[in-house]
């Protein structure tokens, strides 16, 4: 996997919540982030991670070499994500960090989550992720509230 420079990466800012979907500059940002997750060969990007302190991210599951057995999904832009609801029980698993390369660990996180969000056309979804969807989940989200996998490792 080429290391794509990533812009300079915020790692430990909260992120600011979207105002106006439609504002153009979001949706450039929205562009631009599922190119770099693409070309990062990635399975999700927070905007944070390239130098851009607002609570989107992109989360793209798919089968790659560092994670053979993620489901295959549409790459979804989520805007002002949130965790409704947490399953009881935590599942461990490996995650790496486009922002810290060469590094992986095993982190322990919800196996179940209840999200919401908002679409690019501003339309709100709600819906339960699972595993290893629920996981990126996760991760992206810890990057809009200044957290990185590492400040999790058991
Ligand atoms: O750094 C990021 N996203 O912030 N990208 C990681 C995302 C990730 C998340 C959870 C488990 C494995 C991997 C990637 O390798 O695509
Ligand atoms: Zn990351």
């Amino acid at each position: 996997m080429e290391i794509i420079q990533l812009g300079n990466p915020i790692l430990r800012d909260k992120a600011e919540f979207v105002a106006d979907v439609k504002d153009p500059r979001i949706q450039q940002l929205i562009d631009d982030l599922l190119i770099t997750v693409k070309q990062a060969n990635g399975v999700g990007i927070a905007a944070p991670q390239v130098g851009v302190s607002d609570r989107i991210f992109i989360v793209a599951s798919r089968p790659n070499p560092r994670y053979p057995h993620a489901p295959e999904m549409e790459p979804t832009p989520m805007i002002n994500p949130k965790i409704l609801a947490r399953s009881d029980e935590s599942e461990k698993g490996w995650e790496g960090c486009l922002s810290i390369p060469g590094i992986r660990g095993s982190v322990p996180r919800d196996r179940a989550i209840e999200v919401e969000y908002s679409d690019r056309y501003g339309k709100l979804h709600k819906q339960e992720l699972t595993d290893f969807v629920a996981r990126i989940f996760q991760h992206e989200l810890d990057h809009l509230d200044g957290i990185v996998f590492l400040d999790r490792l058991e």
